[in-house]
């Protein structure tokens, strides 16, 4: 059995006596340490499926399980991360790092070292006394980053982190997952609506498309980590997911250099 093994799930929503079906018939399994973007447009259900894996919003068909367990509530063990970094404005770069650490009940000292050892593998480790108002958005949305690391998670739920941000951090922040990737071996469930980014950053991809939202494929990754966004390798993988989506031109336009 995957780590995380989801079967049939749906969902749907009551609104003004209507039943609204966001997704339906999603089948996928996830094996422990994979990085996963779930890839689509607008409203394609991505967030809502991302909240019902980690216990959010329970799925209304089918079932959820991680490790073994129907998925019922949030689990402590795993964290989420957002695009609005959700820092505490009052506390200082430090001090919202040990957050979580605060939580599992963890000494003083101890939770200073984690919060460190952390501040450091998202290179703001000169920036621990600042507060997040002092911080540009790729630095705070590091920090949550840092946060979230703090408490070793099982599991990172990440919706659209980088939604927020300008093209060139963005492509910083996805070396940095890449790097703390490797170095942690995370499980992560990735959203987001941007094809180069999930190319660029995921093991697999999971395309889904609306109305209802379902899973239109499933797309292997091949080389893991390109780390060169103009290789052929990467422009091939980008172009089955323009393929997927229906994107591509029906006729190919000829070039003369
Ligand atoms: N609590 C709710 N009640 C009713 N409808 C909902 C609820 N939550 C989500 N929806 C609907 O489900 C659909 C999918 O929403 P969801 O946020 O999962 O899509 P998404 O693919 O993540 O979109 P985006 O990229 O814009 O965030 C939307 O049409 C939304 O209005």
């Amino acid at each position: 059995m995957s780590y995380i093994h989801i079967e049939n799930a749906g969902k749907t929503f009551r609104s003004e006596g209507k039943d609204y079906s966001v997704f339906s018939g999603v089948n996928l399994d996830i094996e422990k340490g994979e990085l996963i973007c779930l890839l689509g447009a607008s409203g394609c259900g991505k967030s809502t499926l991302l909240n019902a894996i980690a216990g959010f919003d329970l799925v209304t068909e089918g079932k959820i399980e991680i490790d073994g367990r129907e998925v019922k509530e949030p689990s402590p063990k795993n964290v989420t991360i957002f695009q609005n970094y959700g820092l505490l404005p009052w506390r200082n770069v430090i001090n919202n790092v040990e957050l979580g650490l605060e939580s599992l009940k963890k000494p003083k000292d101890e939770r200073r070292k984690i919060a460190e050892k952390y501040l450091k593998m998202v290179k703001l480790e000169n920036f621990k006394n600042s507060f997040p108002r002092q911080l540009s958005g790729g630095m705070k949305q590091r920090v949550a980053i840092a946060r979230a690391l703090a408490v070793e998670p099982d599991i990172i739920f990440m919706d659209e982190p980088f939604g927020a941000l300008d093209a060139i951090t963005r492509m910083k922040l996805q070396d940095d997952i890449l790097d703390i990737c490797q170095n942690e071996k995370k499980t992560i469930i990735f959203v987001t609506h941007d094809i180069d980014e999930a190319t660029y950053l995921a093991d697999r991809v999971v395309v889904m498309t609306p109305n209802p939202g379902k899973i239109s494929a499933v797309i292997d990754v091949p080389i893991r980590h390109f780390r060169d966004r103009t290789s052929g390798d990467f422009l091939h993988v980008r172009d089955k997911i323009f393929d997927v989506l229906s994107m591509k031109k029906e006729t190919n336009i000829e070039y003369t250099i």
